[in-house]
């Protein structure tokens, strides 16, 4: 099919790269300039494992481009993906300006009737405004023609994006007519699509989006505050998990205890929620306790260091193992090392920090302040330091050099903030071993 995909974030240039892989033609356009120029040139905006290959293959094969302008992009597509980033507005609320910049272009260059699919996550009513919109948009240029709108939510994880969406475990769609369910089951019909297709009204399945990531991230703050029991009662949360997960009506999934979640969904998603039972008048306590336990988190780890040196660290040094919201991303959305660097900065800690993917874009993310440096190699960040805290759980921090590490520190003391190392090895090698939940 002839497939034209507005915005090329993290899901827009992922889903174009995907569904030229099966054979459709996809043509990508996006409002920023100098991430067409870098497409152009062959280089990923942002990283995402295997992103890279799977574009320059089907760039390739002439199964996908990528345009400089939106009238070109839509010319003679079938359907146009909106995978437009909608940030938490002052009131919590999605800020859809970015979606209906694009449908009203729409309205003003569009001369046929096409599918319409919203890839973006956005609130309840969105796709019905939407459709209200483009359709009069339409009629008042004297165009007798109807485009179908369909919600079609996304699933996927960054860095694991490409297998999420090659092999989806279901594939929602809202729509209100038999023709724009057909259309989508088309688009869907390469044979690597083998999970259920869910077809539903369009609020449904703007509400299944929510519910999903809302529902993912009760998971994690139950355990997360369930951990901070564990911790004063001398239980391990890390068996507690493993207790819960076995049991098949629970499932082992998002239920890591940690640092808390971050990333540039889950809290925005979470926001949106609320401001949707908030304008509906019906009470959310569970919903709105979800984040409040997760911010809460950063507070119970850091106060740990913050207690384990006293007065003392004011004068200490502490490296930061790892960056980005989670590993195999570039992602510093909601990171939980961007609040737990102020938290230690407050208390009087120096800070070296460091990540596998660290770039320019990373470093401006922290505050300018001469108590906190970077380093480029992990080992570099923890020469003199009196502690090492593990934030995100790259696959490069697991198994660690532990004498080398003793060796280049002042200290020997491991904040294992994502339970990643065993505590009885650390404590073996000669590390005092905090980790979250654990005795
Ligand atoms: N990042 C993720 O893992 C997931 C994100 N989502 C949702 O997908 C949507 C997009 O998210 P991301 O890809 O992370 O955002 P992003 O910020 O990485 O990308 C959005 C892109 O849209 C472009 N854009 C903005 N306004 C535009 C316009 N008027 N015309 C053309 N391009 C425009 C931006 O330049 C940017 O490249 C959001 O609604 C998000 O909630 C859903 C599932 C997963
Ligand atoms: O709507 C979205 O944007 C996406 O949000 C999440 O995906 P993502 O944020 O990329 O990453 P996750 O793997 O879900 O991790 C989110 C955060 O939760 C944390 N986490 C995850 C699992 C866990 O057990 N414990 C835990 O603390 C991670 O460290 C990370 O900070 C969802 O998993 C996707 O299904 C959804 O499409």
């Amino acid at each position: 099919m002839r497939i034209a995909v507005i915005g090329l974030g993290y899901v827009g240039l992922v889903t174009a790269a995907s569904l030229s892989d099966t054979g459709h033609h996809v043509i990508g356009y996006d409002a920023d300039t100098e991430k067409l120029e870098s497409l152009w040139n062959a280089e990923i905006p942002f990283f995402e494992p295997g992103l890279a290959q799977l574009v320059a293959k089907n760039v390739d094969r002439e199964t996908l481009s990528f345009s400089s302008t939106l009238d070109t992009a839509i010319q003679d597509r079938e359907i146009i993906f909106i995978a437009v980033g909608t940030p938490p507005g002052s009131d919590g609320s999605a800020d859809l300006t970015n979606i209906y910049q694009v449908i009203d272009s729409l309205g003003q260059l569009l001369d046929r009737a096409v599918t319409i699919v919203i890839k973006s996550t956005v609130p309840v009513g969105t796709n019905q405004a939407i459709d209200h919109t483009l359709n009069s948009l339409l009629k008042s240029r004297g165009l007798q023609l109807s485009c179908d709108i369909v919600s079609n939510p996304e699933f996927l994880r960054e860095g694991n994006a490409l297998y999420d969406v090659a092999h989806p475990d279901r594939i929602v769609i809202g729509a209100r007519s038999r023709r724009a369910f057909d259309t989508m089951r088309e688009l869907y019909s390469p044979s690597q699509f083998t999970c259920p297709v869910l077809e539903m009204e369009p609020a449904s399945a703007e509400l299944s989006k929510y519910a999903a990531n809302a529902f993912l991230a009760s998971r994690i703050s139950f355990v997360n505050e369930l951990s901070r029991l564990a911790d004063a009662v001398g239980a391990d949360i890390e068996q507690i998990s493993i207790a819960l997960g076995t049991d098949d009506r629970i499932g082992p999934h998002f239920l890591r205890a940690g640092l808390g979640y971050g990333g540039s969904c889950f809290p925005k998603d979470i926001l949106s929620l609320q401001h949707m039972f908030r304008e509906q008048g019906i009470d959310s306590a569970l919903t709105n306790s979800i984040q409040q336990v997760n911010s809460e988190q950063r507070n119970f780890f850091a106060t740990k260091a913050i207690r384990h040196f006293g007065d003392a660290i004011d004068g200490s040094t502490i490296a930061l193992w790892g960056l980005t919201f989670k590993p195999d991303t570039d992602d510093m959305r909601e990171a939980p090392s961007l609040e737990l660097a102020q938290l230690l900065l407050k208390a009087g800690a120096a800070l070296r920090l460091y990540d596998p993917v660290l770039n320019a874009a990373i470093r401006e993310r922290f505050p300018d302040d001469s108590q906190l440096e970077f380093a480029d190699d992990m080992y570099e960040a923890v020469r003199g330091a009196d502690a090492v805290v593990l934030v995100t759980e790259w696959i490069e921090f697991a198994e660690p050099d532990f004498s080398k590490l003793r060796g280049l520190m002042r200290t020997p003391v491991l904040f294992d903030g994502r339970n990643l190392w065993d505590p009885a090895v650390a404590r073996s090698e000669g590390f005092t071993y905090y980790g979250v939940g654990r005795p």
